[in-house]
């Protein structure tokens, strides 16, 4: 089976995926990784762009038939058996990023797809199974245990769990709005 982990830049995705396929005995893989090892990733600046129609391709092609996690902010859009969308509250979000140093613009635009579900969004458009997990106040471990408590019972399509209008007070002050 294939199960592909998305989410917003530093909902946890690696973190989780890590656990989620050494408790599942799966394959390991960074979507990042793949592109660049199968030479789809371009540079564009400090930037990888990366041509999703022939990574889904690859994807296809190199793990169907296997059983792998696919890590990664891009992974939702190849062929997966399941998604799992992490979320985090936006406040987090930003303080995550912070704390990587990103800069202000990336950041605002980060958590401004994080408060208005941009990649669950994405992810409910490219696949039927997506399973959406809030990661807020939970640890890694945690997360992992609600995934599999939710494969493990069958669940293929859990959307909808949060929303995160009510917290745009918290997170106006990261945000960009119309302009640099
Ligand atoms: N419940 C949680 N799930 C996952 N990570 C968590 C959780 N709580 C705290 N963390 C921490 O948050 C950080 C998440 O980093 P991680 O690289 O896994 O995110 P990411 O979504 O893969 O980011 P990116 O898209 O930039 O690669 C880690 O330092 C991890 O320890």
């Amino acid at each position: 089976m294939i199960i592909a982990v998305s989410g917003t830049p530093g909902v946890g995705k690696t973190t989780v995926s890590k656990i989620l396929s050494e408790r599942l005995g799966y394959e390991y893989v960074s979507i990042k990784d793949f592109a660049l090892a199968k030479g789809i990733g371009e540079k564009v600046g400090d930037e990888i762009e990366i041509d999703v129609d022939e990574l889904s391709r690859a994807v296809g092609e190199e793990f169907s038939g296997r059983d792998v996690v696919i890590d990664g902010h891009l992974s939702h859009l190849v062929p997966a058996d399941v998604v799992v969308v992490l979320r985090l509250h936006p406040k987090m979000v930003a303080e995550r990023l912070e704390s990587r140093g990103y800069p202000r613009k990336k950041l605002a635009e980060n958590v401004e797809a994080e408060l208005v579900d941009v990649i669950l969004v994405e992810a409910i458009e490219e696949n039927e199974n997506v399973i959406e997990v809030d990661t807020t106040g939970k640890t890694p471990d945690e997360v992992v245990d609600e995934i599999l408590s939710l494969l493990n019972s069958g669940v293929k399509r859990r959307v909808g769990i949060v929303d995160w209008s009510w917290a745009y007070d918290d997170v106006v002050q990261y945000l960009m709005l119309g302009g640099d």
